[in-house]
């Protein structure tokens, strides 16, 4: 397969670019001067793209590459990808789930539990030396506290799993009832905003859920309220979470992903009541690996006119 294209359109985990690099000709988008360049030269080699949660294919590198068959997501999110356009011209979509679960749902709870816990605050009262002129304040309970997820995908699945091993209620919203389960379901946001005390958003970005968390879903929440973000930051309406949380009309948030990423509000920066994570939700050694062989996989699959293990379309 050495000399099929494949089309890295950022820098990855290096043992996935090494993967590729062992099977494929590789063409890594980031190190021509730019992209016009890199299409100038060699469009018409590249059959897949690799793609992840920074930069996908959107219709305007899809459009370019006539020979593409494949785009292959490091990622679970398929946000950056132009589906209509992939649709419209029958190229077959991957990406990496049920490998990623876990990871993300042990974040929500880690999130919950550094916001409701006041962990980081408490790690820099004991480095800054404070602890030696006194105590640290209360902070807040989770075990029991109800908490209302906002998608109950397998995602949102495995941090409910997690919030009952807790001791919480736990109820959802989605877009239609989910059968089999003994959580409460609101077909309402604001009905499991008004009615729970962290609210977490664990759906996938599409027109639908675009700031699905907006300033009467935060004044829902409350000023006792915590949100938890480990979905995509154009979930919630980011000026409107940021003066919520600056006037102390919402008690907190837990931050995995952010509107325009890297850029985070530089307003949240002195919020203690605030955690703010660079978009790690899957990044650990093992799910990492287990993502780059998936992406791997399902390219191979393709070539060799196999199914693919993971398809979107
Ligand atoms: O955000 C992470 C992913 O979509 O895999």
């Amino acid at each position: 397969m050495d000399d099929i294209g494949v089309l890295m359109t950022c820098p990855m985990f290096g043992y996935l670019e090494a993967e590729l690099e062992k099977r494929f000709k590789l063409f890594k988008l980031w190190q021509y001067p730019s992209t016009a360049e890199f299409l100038r030269e060699s469009a018409d080699s590249v059959q897949a793209v690799v793609g992840n949660t920074k930069v996908g294919a959107d219709a305007e590198l899809i459009g370019s590459l006539p020979r593409l068959g494949i785009v292959a997501s490091y990622s679970v999110g398929l946000d950056k990808i132009d589906l209509r356009k992939c649709g419209e011209r029958g190229i077959r979509i991957t990406n990496t789930p049920d490998v990623l679960t876990d990871d993300v749902a042990d974040l929500a709870i880690g999130l919950i539990l550094a916001v409701l816990r006041r962990i980081c605050a408490c790690d820099g009262f004991v480095r800054t030396g404070s602890w030696k002129n006194g105590d640290f304040e209360l902070a807040t309970k989770f075990s029991g506290k109800s908490v209302g997820i906002v998608g109950l995908g397998r995602i949102g699945s495995a941090i409910a799993k997690r919030a009952k091993a807790f001791g919480c209620k736990v109820s959802y919203f989605s877009r239609s009832e989910k059968p089999g389960t003994n959580y409460k379901f609101c077909s309402n946001i604001l009905e499991l905003a008004t009615n729970c005390e962290v609210l977490v958003v664990a759906c996938s970005l599409t027109q639908e859920t675009h700031h699905i968390i907006n300033r009467e879903v935060i004044d829902a929440l409350g000023p006792t309220g915590i949100l938890i973000d480990i979905g995509r930051g154009p979930h919630i309406d980011e000026p409107v979470l940021v003066s919520a949380l600056t006037e102390g009309r919402l008690g907190g948030a837990g931050l995995d992903v952010f509107e325009k990423e890297p850029d985070v509000p530089q307003e949240l920066f002195g919020l203690e009541n605030v955690v703010l994570l660079p978009h790690v939700g899957s990044d650990t050694l093992e799910t990492s690996k287990a993502m780059a062989d998936l992406v791997v996989q399902n390219l191979e699959a393709f070539f060799l006119n196999k199914p693919l293990l993971t398809p979107v379309i």
